[in-house]
């Protein structure tokens, strides 16, 4: 198995005091895609933001590239997309200066270069708002803003993308257009963490799921089928890859 990127061994964290992070093992390895589920309030937004700083961790450790997260610096390698939020917090901007401000990890003494503008051209191309490049970011539907938000992850063309829902309020069309742009990252070697409700138009290119409940992790494995009835607590999913004489997996993703 290819080197991790990520690795959380024994993560505990606790917000306000209460303990939201119970021990979480997970592992991303170079390439891989691994979608993170479980119920509202099991702790996966929680999880992901460990892992790029945003939240204190009580206890475990977090490795990312192999290096421990207090002394990782090399944010350029990382994309994060945030839970759904408005791209720009009210603050008027254009869609390109949003794109752009994900591309300053990479500029040189914070200078845009030709090549950094023609990055940010292609991630907003790759998301299909390359014609609202010049529009104010207050001037876009919740979807587009989801759009422009997965652009600023793309414009600094990370191995690493991290994404909080990225389909959430995204409608059919556009979320097949995004699918294409991962699958095509994932061609090209980006390894992705998401979390997701739906695997949707992505299903096919999970390699691994991770359910957490309560803020530990339930199931590390396949993807379920499917993220609706047969997810629902007390339905036992066999998988279809799995042995025959496989233990049923418990997926329980909504309980
Ligand atoms: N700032 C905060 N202060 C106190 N508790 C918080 C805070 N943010 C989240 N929590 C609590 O931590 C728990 C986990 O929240 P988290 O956002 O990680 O869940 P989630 O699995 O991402 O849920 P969802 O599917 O609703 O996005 C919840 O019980 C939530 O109420």
């Amino acid at each position: 198995m290819s080197e991790p990127v990520i690795s959380l061994r024994g993560v505990t964290a606790e917000l306000g005091s209460r303990p939201v992070l119970r021990g979480i093992d997970l592992t991303v390895h170079r390439g891989e895609v691994v979608a993170l589920l479980g119920a509202n309030g099991s702790g996966k937004s929680t999880a992901i933001r460990s892992v790029i700083g945003q939240v204190p961790v009580s206890g475990g450790e977090i490795e990312i590239f192999g290096t421990p997260r207090r002394r990782f610096r090399d944010w350029k390698r990382v994309g994060y997309v945030p839970q759904r939020t408005t791209a720009a917090g009210g603050v008027p901007a254009t869609v390109t200066e949003i794109v752009a401000s994900g591309r300053l990890s990479r500029a040189r003494f914070g200078v845009l270069r030709k090549a950094d503008h023609e990055a940010v051209r292609h991630a907003l191309e790759l998301v299909g708002m390359a014609d609202r490049a010049k529009d104010s970011v207050n001037a876009l539907s919740g979807g587009q803003h989801q759009r422009v938000l997965i652009a600023r992850a793309l414009a600094s063309e990370p191995e690493l993308l991290i994404m909080d829902e990225p389909m959430a309020g995204v409608d059919l069309a556009s979320q097949e257009v995004l699918a294409q742009t991962l699958r095509e990252q994932v061609a090209a070697g980006t390894t992705v963490l998401l979390v997701l409700h739906e695997l949707g138009p992505l299903e096919p290119l999970i390699d691994r799921a991770v359910v957490l409940r309560d803020g530990c992790v339930l199931h590390d494995g396949p993807p379920p089928r499917a993220v609706g009835q047969h997810a629902l607590p007390g339905h036992d999913h066999v998988h279809p890859h799995a042995a025959h004489d496989a233990e049923p997996i418990r997926t329980g993703l909504l309980s």
